[in-house]
């Protein structure tokens, strides 16, 4: 049985104060136990979410992290040691935004994986296709292919520590939701991927959904067999929405 996941991606967004603002109406939420629930905050909020986050069911992650692990010149980077020392647990690797906008490859995407889990935090691989790939019927073999670099880069058994996000990269932020249907066809094919190389892995990796998930979409599309969850950016900077959508997960 795989344990539902709601984690919010607050993207370049937040202040001091309404980072903690937000924080504060997290805890005026009811939030169900059997989900677990994690935000990403922007970097800069990773130590005053990970205080404000006591006392709350939340955990902290980082948004990206740099291929290279410990330390060293590389202004303005962030190793995976130092976001692991900083109280995150989990960091989200390859997700559209940056492969698109700051050319992020496979290649870079499957080190920035290996070196999130060597410094002991928990990856989530960010996956998806753009509308010309969809058009072009080319959707399982581009999602196909960033997760076959990975699984090339760490083994399959990597993914025991990690959990993989589909997200449609025309659903990110444009109010068009993939359809139940359209993506539970992509996570039953990233799953039978996963299974290809060790079954026991596959059925346990949950896969998330991204892209446009709001409270009133959540349900139906975390009611697929092989949706899990969600991974949530502009719902989850509003405690209401983000609230309801992680009840949606744990019914
Ligand atoms: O990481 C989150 C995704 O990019 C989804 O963003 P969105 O819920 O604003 O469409």
């Amino acid at each position: 049985m795989r344990r539902p996941m709601v984690a919010g991606n607050w993207k370049m967004n937040g202040t001091r104060a309404s980072v903690a603002e937000l924080i504060e109406a997290l805890r005026q939420q009811e939030l169900p136990a059997k989900v677990e629930m994690v935000v990403f905050p922007s970097c800069v909020h990773v130590s005053q979410v990970v205080s404000g986050l006591e006392g709350l069911p939340f955990s902290a992650g980082a948004q990206d992290c740099a291929e290279q692990s410990g330390f060293g010149a590389l202004t303005g980077e962030t190793s995976a040691t130092q976001l692991s020392d900083a109280g995150c647990e989990w960091v989200l690797v390859g997700h559209s935004e940056r492969r698109s906008l700051l050319g992020e490859s496979d290649e870079v995407v499957s080190r920035k994986f290996a070196a999130a889990l060597s410094c002991g935090l928990k990856p989530i691989l960010c996956l998806g296709e753009s509308l010309e790939e969809r058009q072009a019927g080319q959707t399982l073999e581009v999602v196909g292919r960033q997760l076959a670099h990975v699984i090339a880069e760490v083994g399959i058994a990597a993914f025991e520590q990690a959990v993989v996000a589909y997200e449609p990269v025309w659903a990110i932020g444009s109010g068009l939701t993939a359809t139940p249907e359209q993506a539970q066809e992509v996570h039953a094919a990233l799953r039978k991927q996963l299974a290809r190389e060790d079954q026991r892995v596959a059925d346990g990796v949950r896969l998330l959904y991204g892209g446009s998930v709001k409270a009133d979409n959540a349900a139906e599309l975390f009611g697929m067999a092989d949706i899990d969850g969600g991974l949530i950016g502009g719902a989850s900077l509003k405690a209401n929405e983000f609230g309801a959508i992680c009840r949606a997960a744990g019914n």
